[in-house]
């Protein structure tokens, strides 16, 4: 049973933002008193948070589909929408984050890292966040965009101080098996171990872990065997002990023509950037199975030419446990000086990231030739996610997005390029959003005079010249005036009535708001 899972693809949807809600506040007396429409809630993001508590990926490997809530729509009198809650998951200390292509987004090598891999949906703004001195009413809220959907794939590095390297059947899982309480499958033919063991190893005051991976034979690191697989593996480790078989019967194979092939594989292993190359860590050489008769004697032959190169030379016996408590204390003392340097370095704080689109610019316009003509492309995170936020049944949100384009210069851009009435411009990437490019969109400056999102009910669109308004409100205070008069006298004569009254007063403050203007 495969309980060591070290890959894993991950399904996930982040919930979307909420929409922003259209809302008039209505008052007695002030049926108009000005937008009140909340925002709608964000979407909820779904966070990797890397944890020292969580050993494997076995959990994600059984629930690959994750999704978390969206916001909740903006409402009336100001109220904004819930916030969707975010979703946390647990990864293993030494989990590399991957998007779909495999580009790694973030290596988690230390517990605590909280990485966003997934964010929620941008809530939509209500009408009230929207109106402007401008735009006093806008008719028109925005949409909440969507969260991040896609696929992220989560890789084990593991972590360990040693890593036992060495041919298929060396002996690397007895021997892990031996110095530690590993139980890992062992077996007389090549490649028993497919996924890496884990083993604690305690020598005196120290404790260390060791890595056991699937055996390397030439050509590994071009991917041959179980390669590469067993090589992002050894990356994580501080040391490296090889593991040499001096009891195998195969021909051509020999403890040093051996080492000289593992160390060909490692020396050819790119190990990512920041990191030593592995041939450049230390390293020890156990040489195994002396208590084969053969074995032993092998051994002490090659034993003097290996010293010779400058390594530690041990033999042992994973059955027979003949020279383990040495090992043992030769990598113990490794994993110390290798300790004492680290607890030199700084540490280095890890903050909250989130993958964006990085975009040196706001945009960049495409041109695609097509069949039917050229098509114009716009991509970029602002233009793409402006689209999204847009309410296409309501005109004055069109006019708002088409400021906004405006405003940031794809106007400008798409003209430069070549665009001319009803040219097709696309937004976003594949089908996108697809307009018929209109000279309404290009005469920005005109548009840009004319506020859009003006609410006929609370302003006139066709706003006045100053002097015109004051002539007007001369003109009403002046009826206003007649109709007092005209009210006192019914009054007096005893004919009033109360609706009458009501009207005046209504009108008199919508006079004070406008003149507040
Ligand atoms: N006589 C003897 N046999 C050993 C010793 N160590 C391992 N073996 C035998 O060698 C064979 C391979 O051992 P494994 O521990 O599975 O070898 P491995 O290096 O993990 O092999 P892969 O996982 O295939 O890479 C088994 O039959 C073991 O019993 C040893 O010290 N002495
Ligand atoms: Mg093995």
């Amino acid at each position: 049973m495969a309980t060591f899972v070290d890959q894993v693809t991950l399904h996930l949807r982040a919930g979307g933002g909420g929409d922003g809600c259209v809302s008039v506040k209505r008052e007695k007396f002030k049926p108009l008193a000005g937008p009140d429409g909340g925002n709608g809630g964000n979407g909820g993001s779904i966070i990797l948070v890397s944890d020292l508590g969580t050993t494997t990926l076995l959990g994600h490997h059984r629930a690959p589909h994750r999704k978390s809530d969206h916001g909740g729509p903006g409402m009336g009198d100001h109220r904004a929408g819930f916030a969707g809650p975010d979703i946390e998951l647990a990864v293993p200390v030494g989990t590399v984050v991957k998007d779909a292509d495999g580009n790694e987004l973030i290596d988690m090598d230390v517990a605590g890292v909280r990485f966003v891999a997934a964010p929620g949906g941008m809530g939509g703004l209500g009408n009230a966040a929207l109106a402007t001195t401008k735009r006093k009413a806008p008719g028109f809220a925005l949409l909440g965009t969507p969260g991040w959907e896609g696929d992220i794939l989560l890789e084990l590095k593991v972590v360990a101080d040693i890593a036992l390297v060495g041919y298929p059947s060396a002996g690397k899982s007895s021997l892990i098996a031996a110095i530690s309480a590993a139980k890992p499958k062992i077996a007389d033919y090549p490649f028993t171990t497919l996924h890496p063991n884990l083993g604690v190893v305690q020598a005196g005051e120290t404790r260390f872990t060791v890595a056991d991976v699937p055996g390397l034979i030439e050509g590994a690191s071009e991917g041959k065997g179980l390669g590469l697989e067993f090589l992002r593996h050894v990356e994580r480790c501080t040391a490296l002990l090889h593991v040499l078989d001096c009891a195998t019967l195969e021909p051509g194979r020999d403890p040093l023509s051996d080492l000289d092939i593992i160390l060909g594989e490692l020396a050819a292993y790119p190990v990512p950037e920041g990191q030593t190359p592995l041939l450049e860590r230390p390293q020890l050489i156990a040489l195994n199975k002396i208590d084969v008769p053969d074995g032993r004697e092998l051994a002490s032959f090659v034993r003097a030419e290996l010293e010779g190169r400058g390594y530690r030379v041990f033999d042992v016996s994973a059955v027979s446990r003949e020279g383990l408590r040495e090992l043992n204390f030769a990598l113990a003392e490794l994993v110390e000086a290798d300790r004492a340097i680290r607890a030199l370095e700084p540490v280095a704080e890890r903050i909250v990231m989130r993958p964006r689109a990085v975009n040196e610019v706001d945009f960049t316009v495409r041109v695609e030739g097509g069949s039917g003509g050229d098509i114009y492309r716009v991509l970029g995170e602002k233009p793409e996610r402006w689209v999204a936020q847009t309410n296409f049944t309501n005109d004055e949100a069109i006019g708002f997005l088409a400021d906004r384009l405006a405003k940031l210069g794809v106007e400008e851009q798409l003209f430069k390029s070549g665009a001319v009435s009803g040219s097709t411009v696309i937004i976003g990437a594949g089908n996108g959003v697809i307009f018929d490019w209109e000279p309404t969109l290009t005469s920005t400056a005109e548009l840009v005079t004319a506020p859009r999102g003006t609410d006929s009910r609370l302003d006139d669109s066709t706003r006045m010249t100053s002097n015109k308004r004051r002539e007007t409100y001369l003109q009403r205070m002046d009826a206003k005036a007649a109709a007092r008069a005209e009210l006192q006298s019914e009054r007096t004569a005893g004919v009033w009535n109360v609706d009458d009254e009501i009207a005046l007063a209504r009108e008199s403050e919508d006079d004070d708001a406008a003149s507040r203007d």
